[in-house]
């Protein structure tokens, strides 16, 4: 069995002197798959840069079954599949080709490695494309190619950044289904800001806003963080500035008899409101800021 346990304690990164952008975070990780949510800025991508060991903590220790990854990098790196925000490709390359090559930089070669591409390429749906240029790829097929090549050493550990950003809605479903697949004994670290990436595949979510934790658990306890604080009713369309001034608005539906409102708030916001169930987008909304209207 694959040993896959990721511990942070008081981890901390700045980039000078002023705030942290990464500020005490102590978290217990083994596998699944974990959501990283938090707002643009948060820290996420920081976070993600030291896990896959590309900067240390400026304080703190990031332990890897036990191992520190800042002394021992390789205890790590050898069980690690990085997808970073700004995955770039060789476009007159195919994606046979441009694997083939990442293979040989991972120390595979010869018919290891070609099984090894091919393996992986259908893993992530591309064995039909594998003889394309990458320059003729959509946005969503690139992507697959950079799980692709982080699934070539078999990794324990993969970490996926901000992967769903500028893909349309199918590609992005398609998106969360592999994660979903790849899986298995594996921990996956998914970071995103879209609630609705980490909704359907996530076995734990942890929120960050300005570098600090804000919350671990399962979505299931997110949800029930917001319990008692959704709100639904109708108003008169002509009311719908003041209500989006006054409350959180999580979401609107004109209808006939006028517009359907879902508010975030502590107290009933209106003697017709209704106190409706959370769902997993409100509980982050009300968890990364809600508190301050
Ligand atoms: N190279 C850098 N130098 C100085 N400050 C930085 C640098 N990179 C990030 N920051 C700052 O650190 C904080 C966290 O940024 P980070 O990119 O980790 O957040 P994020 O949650 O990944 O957001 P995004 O989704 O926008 O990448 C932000 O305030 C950002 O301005």
């Amino acid at each position: 069995m694959t040993h896959c346990a990721l511990s942070l304690e008081s981890v901390t990164y700045r980039y000078s002197s002023r705030q942290a952008a990464v500020n005490g975070l102590d978290l217990d990780l083994g596998p699944g798959i974990l959501g990283l949510l938090g707002p643009n800025g948060a820290g996420k991508s920081t976070l993600m840069r030291m896990l896959a060991t590309m900067t240390r903590p400026s304080a703190g220790r990031i332990t890897w079954n036990g191992i520190d990854i800042a002394r021992e990098p390789d205890a790590l790196r050898t069980s690690l599949g990085y997808l970073p925000q700004d995955f770039g490709v060789y476009p007159a390359l195919s994606a046979r080709e441009f694997l083939g090559f990442l293979a040989a930089v991972k120390g595979l070669s010869g018919a290891k490695a070609r099984d090894r591409v091919d393996a992986c390429l259908s893993m992530v749906g591309l064995g039909d494309a594998a003889d394309r240029r990458l320059g003729d790829f959509s946005g969503g097929m690139r992507q697959r190619v950079g799980i692709a090549q982080a699934l070539l050493n078999d990794p324990a550990l993969l970490i996926v950044d901000e992967p769903t950003v500028g893909l349309d809605p199918e590609e992005r479903m398609r998106f969360r289904h592999l994660l979903t697949d790849l899986a298995g004994e594996r921990l996956v670290i998914l970071s995103t800001h879209i609630v609705s990436d980490v909704e359907a595949s996530a076995t734990s979510i942890a929120v960050m806003t300005t570098g600090e934790l804000r919350f671990h658990g399962t979505p299931e306890q997110l949800i029930a963080r917001a319990e008692g604080h959704v709100w639904e009713w109708t108003i008169a369309p002509e009311r719908l500035a003041e209500v989006r001034q006054r409350f959180k608005l999580c979401a609107s539906l004109r209808r006939p008899d006028g517009i359907r409102v879902r508010v975030l708030a502590d107290h009933a916001p209106d003697a017709d409101a209704q106190c409706v169930a959370p769902e997993l987008e409100d509980a982050y909304t009300w968890l990364t800021g809600a508190e301050a209207h």
